[in-house]
C-alpha cells in the first residue's frame, strides 16, 4: 500500500489561490520589523515567545494585549494549531517558567510516544499478516525504512512518494514548505480474500440524522474518501462543476481542537497539581497555559471535556505514579442558572421530541427548529404584600406572612456571610424572581423567617433583592423570549403522561419502538448486486419490518447532492430514499439492515411514510405471505433509477422466482448485519 496523494492546502489542489487571513496586516508589519528573531517557528515543536515574536501566530488571537504581559506560543508541527496564553510576567514568574518546563516535558513525551506506538503498530499489522502459503513472510518482504529522514529535500524529484506539507504566515505567504516522505509497506493479500463491496461501510444507526459534517459544507472537508484509490474521481469531488471548491480541510480551520491537547493537558494539569510544584487547579488556571481551564466545577473545563471522552492511555501519563486528576478534584458549585441552560441545551429544542443531543432536529436545514436560546433571567412582579398575599395564611408565628416590617428584623440580618449560599440563592431567583420563600426556604436550606436573630431569611434577602419601589416603577414581566425545551417538556408533563397511556393503541408506535424484525442480511443469490435483506421465518403480509432511516439532506441543497452523486457513481451503490419533497434520506454512512432491501418490479415489501410526532418517517412493511429465506424487495420506483444516474435495474420477476420457495438463511455462511 503506498500513499500517491499529496495532502498540501486544498485550495491549492483546486488551483485556486492560496490565503489564509489577510487581516491586520499593517500590525503585523510593523511587528516584523522588530521582529530579529524569528526561531520561535522553527522545526521544533515547542517555542516560548515574547510578545515581539508573536507577531506569526498573532492573527490567530483577537485578544492579545502588550504591555506588562508574555505570550506563551505552543505549536505542533503536524497541524496548524497555535495555542498561546498570555501571563502577566511581574505577578507569576516563579511559578510560570518551572509550569512551563513540566507542559514541555509532557509534551515532547508525548509526541515522542505516539510516534513510536504509530510506527510499531504498522510493523505489528504488517508482522502479524500471513503469506498465501500459510508460512510467516520473510522479513526481507516487509520493507520499512527506520532510517528514513524526516523531511525530504524539496529538490528531490521523486514526486509519487511523499506528502508536500505547507504552513502559512497569517497574512497568506508561505512560511515553511517541505516535503515529508511517505512509507512504504508492501502487503501480500492472501488468496482466499474477498475484497469486500467497493468500500461498503456503514454506521448502525437505529434513527434519522441531521446529515454528517462530511460533505455538507462548501467551506470545510473533513477527510479525502477513498484516497487511496486513484479510480476515484478526486478532481470530480473537490470542485464539481459549477460549485465552490473546498477551502481547507477541518483541521486547517481555526476552530479546530486537536484531540491531543487535552490529552496533553491533562497529564500537564496532573504534574502541576501533584508534582513538587503542588499547585492548586486555580493556580494553574492563571497561569494561563493550558487551552481550557481545569479548576471550573461544571459541566465544561478541561476536567469535565476529558471525563466525555475516552483519554488514551500512554506511558507518560503513569509514568510518575501521581493520583489521577478527576472531576471529584473539583469544588461542588450550585448555579441553578447555569444548569438549567447547559442541560437545555443537550435537550431537543423540538417541543415532540425527547432525545438528548438529538441529531434529527439539529438538522441545519429544518426551518422550524429555533436556536435554544439561554433562559431569560426572570424579572419580579411580586412586591412584599403581594407575597404575602400570594399563598394563603401564615403558617405560624415565625412564617413570613406574619413579619411586620415595623418591627425588629428588616435591619438585622439581611447580609449572608456565606458568598456560596448567596450565590445560590441568586441563581434560583434567576430561574425564578418571584418564587415563593416557603420555597425558596425548601431549595436553599435557609428559613423564611424563622430564627429571626440568625440572619438567613430569604424572604428579607429576596424583598432587598428587589426592593418593592423597583417593581412598582413599573418592572413588567418582559413576555418570555423562546424556554429551554427541558422546562417547556416538564410544563408539558400531562400531555406527555396522556400520550403515554394510550402508547400501545398509536400506530406509530411500532416505528417509535425502532425495532428491525425477521430480516437478515447476505449476499445475494446469484451474487448480481451484492447484499440483500432475508426473512429469517415465514411473514404473513403487513408485518412491520423496521424503519429505512439515514442522513437528512434537504433535496435543494445542490451542494451536498451532487458530492453525495459523485461518491453514488463511484460505489455502483445508492442508499437515497426520498422522504419527502424537501427532504432525502441517504443510508450510505449510516443506516440500519433495511438499507439493504433490493429493488424488484414485483416487490414483496412496501413502504409507509408516517407522520410521527411532527416528522416523516419510512416504515416498511411485507406486502404479501413472505416465506423463510425469501430475499425482501422494494420497488424503487422509476425516479431513483433515472434520477441518480444508476443504470437500469437488473431484477424483475427472475430472481424472485429462485426465492420462491424460500432457503434456511441461518447457515454459518451468513453475513452479519453489525
Ligand atoms: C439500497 S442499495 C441495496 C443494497 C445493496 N445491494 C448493497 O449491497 O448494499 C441499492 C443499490 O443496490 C443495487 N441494486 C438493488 N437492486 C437492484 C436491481 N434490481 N438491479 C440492479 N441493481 C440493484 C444498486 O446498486 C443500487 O444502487
Amino acid at each position: 500500500m503506498s500513499q500517491h496523494r499529496s495532502t498540501d492546502n486544498l485550495s491549492n489542489s483546486s488551483g485556486a489561490e492560496t490565503k489564509q487571513r489577510p487581516s491586520k496586516r499593517s500590525k503585523l508589519k510593523k511587528r516584523r520589523r522588530n521582529d530579529e528573531d524569528t526561531t520561535a517557528f522553527s522545526e521544533k515543536h515547542w517555542g516560548v515567545c515574547s510578545h515581539n515574536r508573536l507577531s506569526a501566530a498573532y492573527d490567530y488571537n483577537y485578544n492579545v494585549r502588550q504591555g506588562n504581559q508574555r505570550f506563551v506560543c505552543v505549536r505542533t508541527r503536524n497541524s496548524n494549531l497555535v495555542l498561546r496564553r498570555q501571563t502577566r510576567l511581574h505577578l507569576m514568574n516563579d511559578r510560570l517558567d518551572p509550569a512551563l518546563s513540566v507542559y514541555k516535558q509532557v509534551f515532547d513525551e508525548f509526541y515522542a510516544w505516539e510516534q513510536a506506538d504509530t510506527r510499531t503498530y504498522i510493523q505489528y499489522l504488517a508482522a502479524n499478516a500471513e503469506s498465501d502459503d500459510g508460512e510467516e513472510w520473510d522479513d526481507d518482504f516487509f520493507k520499512f525504512d527506520d532510517h528514513l529522514p524526516s523531511v525530504m529535500d524539496e529538490g528531490d524529484d521523486n514526486d509519487d512518494c511523499g506528502f508536500l506539507v505547507q504552513s502559512f504566515d497569517p497574512d497568506g505567504s508561505i512560511r515553511d514548505r517541505r516535503k515529508v516522505p511517505c512509507v512504504e509497506i508492501q502487503a501480500r493479500i492472501p488468496l482466499e480474500f474477498q475484497h469486500p463491496l467497493k468500500y461498503e461501510m456503514c454506521t448502525p444507526d437505529s434513527k434519522n440524522a441531521g446529515q454528517s459534517t462530511s460533505f455538507n459544507s462548501d467551506e470545510v472537508l473533513s477527510f479525502i474518501p477513498y484516497a487511496d484509490d486513484e479510480a476515484f474521481p478526486l478532481e470530480e469531488f473537490l470542485n464539481p462543476e459549477n460549485l465552490k471548491p473546498f477551502r481547507n480541510f477541518a483541521w486547517q480551520t481555526e476552530d479546530f481542537k486537536d484531540p491531543d491537547v487535552d490529552v496533553i493537558e491533562l497529564e500537564v494539569a496532573r504534574r502541576l497539581h501533584y508534582g513538587d510544584l503542588g499547585l492548586p487547579l486555580s493556580t494553574i488556571d492563571t497561569l494561563g497555559i493550558l487551552h481550557d481551564k481545569v479548576g471550573v466545577p461544571g459541566p465544561s473545563g478541561l476536567l469535565w471535556e476529558a471525563s466525555q471522552r475516552d483519554i488514551p492511555f500512554w506511558p507518560g501519563s503513569a509514568l510518575t505514579n501521581l493520583p489521577t486528576l478527576s472531576l471529584e478534584n473539583l469544588p461542588e458549585k450550585d448555579d441553578i442558572y447555569h444548569d438549567i441552560n447547559i442541560s437545555s441545551a443537550r435537550f431537543c429544542s423540538h417541543i415532540n421530541c425527547l432525545v438528548m443531543n438529538c441529531k434529527v432536529h439539529s438538522h441545519s436545514n429544518l426551518s422550524y427548529i429555533d436556536e435554544v436560546l439561554p433562559l431569560d433571567v426572570s424579572k419580579p412582579i411580586l412586591t412584599k404584600a403581594g407575597f404575602k398575599l400570594k399563598d394563603g395564611e401564615p403558617c405560624s408565628e415565625l412564617c413570613f406572612r406574619s413579619f411586620d416590617e415595623t418591627q425588629d428584623g428588616i435591619m438585622e440580618g439581611v447580609h449572608w456571610h456565606d458568598p456560596d449560599d448567596v450565590n445560590f440563592l441568586e441563581s434560583v431567583l434567576k430561574v425564578d424572581a418571584d418564587m415563593s420563600p416557603c420555597a425558596l426556604a425548601v431549595i436553599c436550606r435557609k428559613p423564611c423567617l424563622e430564627y429571626p436573630r440568625t440572619g438567613k431569611k430569604v424572604f428579607i434577602y429576596r424583598t432587598r433583592m428587589f426592593p418593592d419601589e423597583k417593581i412598582l416603577k413599573g418592572q413588567i414581566i418582559e413576555e418570555r423570549r423562546r424556554q429551554p425545551a427541558a422546562l417547556v417538556l416538564r410544563q408539558a408533563g400531562n400531555a406527555i403522561q396522556t400520550w403515554a397511556k394510550h402508547r400501545n393503541k398509536c400506530q406509530n408506535v411500532r416505528i417509535q419502538r425502532n425495532q428491525i424484525q425477521n430480516i437478515k442480511v447476505q449476499p445475494t443469490k446469484p451474487a448480481k448486486y451484492g447484499l440483500g435483506a432475508f426473512a429469517t421465518r415465514e411473514l404473513r403480509a403487513w408485518t412491520y419490518i423496521g424503519e429505512y432511516v439515514g442522513e437528512m439532506r434537504n433535496l435543494s441543497s445542490e451542494e451536498s447532492s451532487q458530492r453525495s452523486n459523485i461518491l453514488n457513481k463511484y460505489t455502483g451503490l445508492n442508499y437515497n430514499f426520498e422522504l419527502n419533497l424537501s427532504l432525502t434520506l441517504d443510508a450510505a454512512r449510516r443506516g440500519n439492515e433495511t438499507r439493504y432491501l433490493n429493488h424488484s418490479d414485483k416487490p414483496n415489501c412496501e413502504v409507509l411514510v408516517k407522520n410521527v410526532n411532527d416528522e416523516h418517517r419510512i416504515g416498511i412493511f411485507t406486502c404479501e405471505n413472505v416465506n423463510k429465506g425469501e430475499e425482501l424487495f422494494l420497488d424503487y420506483g422509476p425516479r431513483y433509477w433515472q434520477q441518480y444516474g444508476n443504470s437500469a435495474p437488473e431484477l424483475g420477476e427472475e430472481n424472485r422466482q429462485d426465492e420462491e420457495h424460500g432457503e434456511d438463511v441461518s447457515g454459518e455462511d451468513d453475513l452479519e448485519y453489525i
